[in-house]
């Protein structure tokens, strides 16, 4: 495997959720698989104050947490932990800058690192322009004989102008292809098997098209709420915060052509291709396509949950929807009639993620009991969790007569390896360390699903609480049935996975 060079991870935002129990325990778990630099340093900064060991043993705890059979005396950790360093920095003091830039090449002389920095925006969203701006000014962005990345978490913009606006300046310092949009659910291993399935097998090429495929379904619940994030889910949702990047980035893996090569370029085109061709709504087909609900008070695994509106930091009247289901049309010659639908939410029964790709039925049902009249094929794609890929089709139940039943081929990922799957930070810092951006997404993609994603918005705002259906916590919204007729539903594949 191949090693990134010598280089310094800087993460702003480092004593935040994300740097501990997302960046760090990936970046060890790297360390320990022997595929991080064999010179690196890690500097955190945010404004709370904590010395090099105190962050140390805030990060120790997160690696112990997210595995749980390690000891903190394993002497591997110590020796990782050595290369992680601190400092109290508030991105919005300019003058603090030159103090950050004096730190970085102390510890690069220490170390005796070439000038390779990868900045890591961690921090709440208004900072992703204060940041590079800072670093524009002191210096820190720029490199002769090295090389400058930054890492963006989302949400990249909150609509197409600010989104637009955030590349323009992002731009005006860094190249392109240096600047990474981050987005986790391409880091992970399930969803990177998509690309493999489809374009290393023949055999499903030609079924994959308009003709074969009645309907494609991605969906994504969870079971959790809102959690303290109340402030941020009220100017986000679960159209911004779910469908604009992670969802609509899937359904771009199962809908995108092959890619001319397998480099970042060839396939971040084809993944813009699909984003633009997105049929947009009239607001009248938007009230027919597209389903927005908020959870209630309910029950989740036995314990009593609130509503949304009683969530920490969210308006007592918050018209802000937790669901969301959309029928995604896509105008391009493969997909034109082939509906994908979108459907995602918090507080739902169960936490998964799945694709579900529905194959045309027989021209005639000739059995009895032929899948209850609806196709017996269907590939499941399932990400998380129990991630697996199964093929369903009918076959005759033994005995007299010839009476169909749906059965199932499955792969299970745990039947590879008995290693659990790495997480998808460590694939997506391992490949902005190499320089790989594959797997992150590209201004022009980013600004087609914005440009899908708006007018919903807007026409949300317009129609207030019309429309806005409530769901108790642990139930799914039956709104959804409205979207998608009877016939097409799969009442089969949850019983088997
Ligand atoms: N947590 C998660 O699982 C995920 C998070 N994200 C994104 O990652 C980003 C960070 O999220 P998360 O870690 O959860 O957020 P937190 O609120 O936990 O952390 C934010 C961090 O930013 C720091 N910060 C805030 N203001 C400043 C400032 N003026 N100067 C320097 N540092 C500052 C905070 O530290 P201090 O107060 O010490 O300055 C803290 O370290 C967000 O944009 C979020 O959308 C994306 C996907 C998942
Ligand atoms: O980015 C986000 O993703 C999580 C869901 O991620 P998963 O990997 O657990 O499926 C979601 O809970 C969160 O609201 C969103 O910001």
């Amino acid at each position: 495997m191949e090693k990134a060079d010598a280089q310094m991870l800087l993460i702003f935002g480092a004593s935040g959720d994300l740097t501990t129990r997302k960046l760090i325990p990936a970046l060890y778990e790297l360390y320990v698989r022997n595929l991080l630099p064999e010179n690196f340093v890690i500097l955190g900064a945010a404004r709370t104050v904590l010395t090099d060991n105190e962050f140390r043993r805030k990060q120790c705890d997160g690696i112990l947490t997210s595995q749980k059979e390690l000891s903190a005396k394993d002497a591997r950790l110590s020796l990782f932990l050595k290369r992680v360093y601190y400092m109290g920095f508030d991105t919005q003091n300019t003058d603090e800058y030159e103090t950050l830039k004096n730190r970085v090449e102390e510890l690069q002389n220490l170390y005796s690192l070439p000038d390779n920095i990868v900045f890591y925006m961690a921090t709440p969203p208004e900072m992703y322009e204060v940041i590079p701006l800072g670093l524009q000014k002191c210096g820190l962005a720029y490199t002769s004989d090295g090389f400058r990345r930054i890492v963006v978490e989302k949400p990249f913009g909150t609509d197409i102008k600010s989104a637009k606006h955030l590349t323009r300046l992002l731009e005006s310092i860094f190249d392109e292809h240096d600047i990474y949009r981050i987005d986790h659910y391409l880091g992970k291993e399930t969803v990177q098997n998509i690309l493999v399935l489809r374009f290393s097998n023949g055999i499903f090429e030609p079924l994959w098209n308009r003709n074969y495929i009645d309907h494609v379904e991605i969906v994504s619940s969870e079971t959790l709420g809102i959690g303290n994030r109340g402030g941020y889910y009220e100017s986000s949702g679960a159209l911004r915060d779910m469908v604009q990047n992670h969802l609509l980035q899937l359904m771009a893996f199962i809908a995108m052509e092959p890619p001319v090569a397998f480099d970042p370029e060839s396939i971040r085109d084809e993944i813009a291709k699909v984003f633009k061709s997105l049929h947009h709504y009239t607001p009248e087909e938007m009230q027919e396509q597209i389903v927005r609900g908020q959870y209630t008070a309910g029950t989740i695994a036995g314990e009593s949950v609130q509503g949304y509106r009683d969530e920490k930091n969210v308006s007592g009247d918050s018209v802000r929807e937790t669901y969301v289901a959309v029928k995604i049309e896509l105008d391009n010659w493969r997909w034109a009639g082939t509906p994908f639908y979108i459907y995602t939410g918090k507080r739902l029964s169960e936490k998964k993620t799945e694709i579900i790709i529905h194959f045309k039925s027989t021209p005639q049902q000739l059995f009895v009991g032929q899948c209850s009249g609806s196709s017996c094929n269907q590939l499941i794609i399932r990400v998380q969790p129990n991630e697996s890929i199964a093929l369903r089709f009918g076959l005759k139940i033994p005995g007299s007569g010839f009476e169909v039943r749906q059965v199932s081929m499955d792969f299970l990922y745990s039947s590879l390896s008995d290693k659990k799957l790495p997480d998808a930070y460590e694939r997506l810092l391992l490949d902005v360390m190499l320089g790989d951006s594959t797997l992150y997404s590209r201004a022009d993609a980013q600004e087609a699903s914005w440009n899908f994603i708006d007018p919903i918005i807007k026409n949300w705002v317009k129609r207030g609480k019309d429309g806005l259906a409530f769901y108790a916590s642990g139930s799914d919204p039956e709104e959804i049935d409205r979207l998608m007729p009877h016939d097409k539903k799969c009442n089969c594949c949850n019983e088997m996975m």
